[in-house]
């Protein structure tokens, strides 16, 4: 508690407030007034076109840009003022660069010997990445898989309640990627925080429990991911197979439903659900071969939300 009696959130609860966060670099305003959360215990992706303003945001977090107005805390404080950041936050902003000679399992011990932190995190680190079989093999020999394994392993040395990672995803192949997920969403499992950056709407389809979106500087959406989805202007499609589809169409269009086809000779209904569609086919005695609700994909959710805002700056 504070001293005015308001809960504070502690370092440990690791809920991330961004609030009017500006960066006005000379000619561009790469972040805008921008201001969300992000709560442990869950996945949340942070994204945004290019040049949207999302890797400066994750550095103004990280204290590696000076905001030109605004804040941004960790668990109520801001990252200059955490006392112990790397047992705090562990960020992964690039691919892991590593003396080339150096082994994985060398490169995590030195920052553990920077960091103050005990040796035996950087095996423990490297097992949870699953490393360990190519500890002591030279860096220079790392896939980009690995190295962004390596980033990750050095990331958790201090075993952070928060984990920030810019664009992770990036050069991955599906194995790696889906590694990625499964990782990350072990972390937010376990109660951390776990905010990831990416411009690939698909990828976050499967990851992100929650979404921020922003687009030239400016925040667009935050929410659910379903919540966001669902707040799409054309919403669910419903999808219908049947050998009587003029009928059904008509049926269908009486109920104030749009009804269109598609190049395989389904039709797609909007307007109305699954169930009323069904109901309507039975009350017209229209044989049905297929009835599924299609819903709209984040990327068409992120195409329209962020449309006219992703000019080039
Ligand atoms: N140091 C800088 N000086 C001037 N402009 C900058 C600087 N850093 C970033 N910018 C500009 O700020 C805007 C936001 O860049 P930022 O890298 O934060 O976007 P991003 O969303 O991470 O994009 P990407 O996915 O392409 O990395 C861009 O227009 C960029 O050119």
């Amino acid at each position: 508690m504070m001293s005015d009696g308001q809960p504070r959130p502690s370092a440990a609860t690791g809920q991330i407030i961004v609030s009017g966060l500006t960066k006005q670099y000379k000619n561009v305003r790469a972040v805008d007034n921008l201001s969300f959360t992000v709560e442990p215990g869950r996945v949340t992706g942070f994204l945004g076109p290019n040049g949207a303003g999302k890797t400066t945001t994750l550095r103004m977090l990280l204290n590696l840009v000076t905001p030109t107005a605004g804040t941004a805390t960790i668990g109520g404080h801001r990252y200059a003022d955490l006392t112990d950041p790397l047992r705090t936050v562990g960020a992964v902003l690039e691919a892991s660069s590593a003396h080339k000679g150096r082994t994985g399992i060398n490169h995590l011990r030195v920052i553990c010997a920077a960091a103050g932190l005990p040796k035996e995190r950087a095996d423990e680190a490297l097992a949870l990445v699953g490393l360990s079989p190519a500890a002591k093999r030279k860096f220079k020999g790392y896939s980009l898989g690995m190295k962004q394994r390596l980033g990750i392993a050095a990331a958790m040395l201090g075993n952070p309640q928060v984990l920030i990672l810019d664009e992770p995803a990036n050069g991955l192949d599906p194995e790696g990627i889906r590694w990625m997920r499964g990782f990350l969403k072990g972390l937010a499992a376990e109660g951390r925080t776990v905010l990831v950056s990416s411009h690939l709407l698909s990828e976050m389809q499967l990851l992100a429990d929650d979404v921020v979106i922003i687009a030239a500087g400016k925040l667009v959406r935050q929410g659910p991911v379903e919540q966001v989805m669902g707040s799409m202007t054309h919403g669910a499609r419903v999808r219908v197979r049947t050998p009587q589809a003029d009928e059904l169409a008509a049926a269908l269009r009486e109920q104030s439903a749009t009804v269109d086809a598609d190049p395989h000779g389904a039709l797609l209904v909007g307007g109305v659900d699954a169930p009323t569609v069904g109901r309507v086919a039975l009350a017209a005695k229209v044989e049905l071969h297929e009835l599924t609700t299609e819903r709209p994909d984040l990327e068409g959710v992120f195409l329209e939300l962020t449309a006219g805002k992703a000019e080039i700056r």
